[in-house]
């Protein structure tokens, strides 16, 4: 049989095959009790597969979320479960899987699509650049001490993961606004992020969670699991943390202050801190923090002229950006972009005025949220100046005070 390898959405007979098909790519079980929990997240109308013998062998879905970007939010494709069969591997199936996407997120109306990676070398070739960037801390906690005053004092109460959904969400929602990088979380995916996972359980206690602040206002919160661990001279255990979100730096500091001090415990990680965060600024010695740099949010942008428009600028800008996409022609061209600062909205249209800078969308993709520098891109050869002086008023303007973060990889 001649099997016709494009990508459609699949149906509800068909999920358990795909979700199989996921797990296995990730080398995990895929239990009917996985299958069970991830259901209520998946959207079967955005998720893509290529079948072959009746099976599918490529997949790839889109969660419908909202993403802050400087100045605002835009509804962003967010893309995960992506997974090839290894036996159709390097034939282009993942290729089919993004063209869908990006027809399927510009049918919705969503002008960029996001992403967390597997490896870094994959989707550079599909237009996403590395938006946000992740700190890993992998920290002796006997060394690490919060070295002024703040957070003390502030109450921590621990909660059942599932009970405390309502005000971890509305500190996500709070912190959202002003927070370039962070994503909307509808109540399934809330759902399913706290409840104790059988695919992390294996090794580490419970999923346990704690909010910072007075009861009925809560100024944030953490999800962690503790690794108990035992060396020939004692405790040894580990705090892993999974997810730390705050609206208050004392309410930020206090849940440090509680991950860093539990008694038993050795070691202190956490894989999602910004590189703009405050903690290596509130401990007496930042380098015992053992930080290592890796890639974050990964951001494309679907139709450019509203994903540029839709954020705000730090400063003003008048310029044009020529520039090169392979899988969106629609994008590629010359644009004029255009605002009066932070407070005014941008516009961004096509033209045939000489350009400024020239770079392909890859690039604009990176310097989405204000994280990666369009000055550092041009030193690595990736965006050239034509006018001088054009790349600093560019790269400026693109710039943004909050740095961004993104606290979850999906
Ligand atoms: C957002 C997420 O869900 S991330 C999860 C991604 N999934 C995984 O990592 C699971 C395990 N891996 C897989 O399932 C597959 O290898 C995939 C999905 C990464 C790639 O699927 P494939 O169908 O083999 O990719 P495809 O054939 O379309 O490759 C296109 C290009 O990407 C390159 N490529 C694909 N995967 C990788 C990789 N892991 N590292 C480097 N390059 C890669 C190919 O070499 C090819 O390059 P070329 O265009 O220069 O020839």
């Amino acid at each position: 049989m001649t099997d016709d390898l494009s990508p459609r959405t699949i149906t509800e007979d068909e999920y358990r095959a795909v979700h199989r098909l996921v797990f296995r790519a990730f080398f995990t079980t895929p239990t009917d009790e996985l299958a069970a929990l991830d259901r209520p997240v998946l959207e079967l109308d955005r998720t893509h597969a290529v079948f072959a013998d009746g099976a599918p062998v490529a997949t790839g879905t889109i969660q419908t979320r909202e993403l802050s970007i400087p100045g605002g939010t835009v509804q962003a494709a967010h893309v995960t479960g992506v997974a090839v069969a290894p036996t159709y591997r390097r034939r282009g199936l993942l290729g089919k899987i993004m063209q869908a996407q990006f027809a399927a997120a510009a049918a919705a109306g969503e002008p960029v699509a996001a992403l967390w990676a597997s490896e870094g070398a994959i989707y550079g070739r599909y237009g996403y650049g590395p938006a946000t960037w992740s700190v890993r801390y992998e920290a002796d906690n006997r060394e690490v001490s919060l070295a002024g005053p703040a957070g003390v004092g502030v109450p921590i109460r621990e909660v059942e993961p599932l009970e405390g959904r309502e005000a971890f969400a509305a500190v996500l929602d709070r912190a959202r606004q002003g927070q370039p990088g962070l994503s909307g979380r509808p109540r399934a995916l809330w759902e399913r992020r706290l409840v104790n996972d059988p695919a992390d359980r294996q090794a580490a206690a419970e999923l346990q969670a704690v909010l910072a602040g007075p009861p009925g206002d809560p100024v944030g919160y953490a999800l962690w699991r503790p690794f108990g661990n035992w060396g020939p001279a004692g405790a040894e255990g580990i705090v892993d943390v999974i997810e730390l979100l705050a609206t208050t730096l004392d309410g930020y500091a206090a849940l440090w202050r509680f991950l860093l001090t539990m008694d038993l415990t050795r070691q202190v990680r956490y894989g999602v801190a910004g590189p703009g965060e405050p903690l290596p600024h509130l401990v007496a010695d930042p380098r015992r923090l053992a930080a290592r740099l890796g890639d974050g949010l990964w951001i494309r942008l679907i139709d450019l002229p509203a994903a540029l428009a839709a954020r705000r600028y730090a400063a003003p800008v008048d310029a044009v950006l020529e520039v090169t996409d392979q899988r969106i022609p629609a994008n590629a061209g010359r644009w004029r972009l255009t605002a009066a600062g932070p407070d005014a909205p941008a516009r961004c249209a096509a033209t045939d005025a000489p350009a400024d800078l020239t770079m392909d969308v890859r690039e604009l993709g990176a310097a989405y949220l204000g994280g990666t520098s369009l000055g550092t891109l041009a030193a690595a050869g990736r965006v050239v100046e034509h006018r001088p002086g054009g790349l600093a008023a560019v790269a400026t303007a693109f710039g943004w005070p909050v740095p961004p973060i993104s606290i979850e990889v999906f």
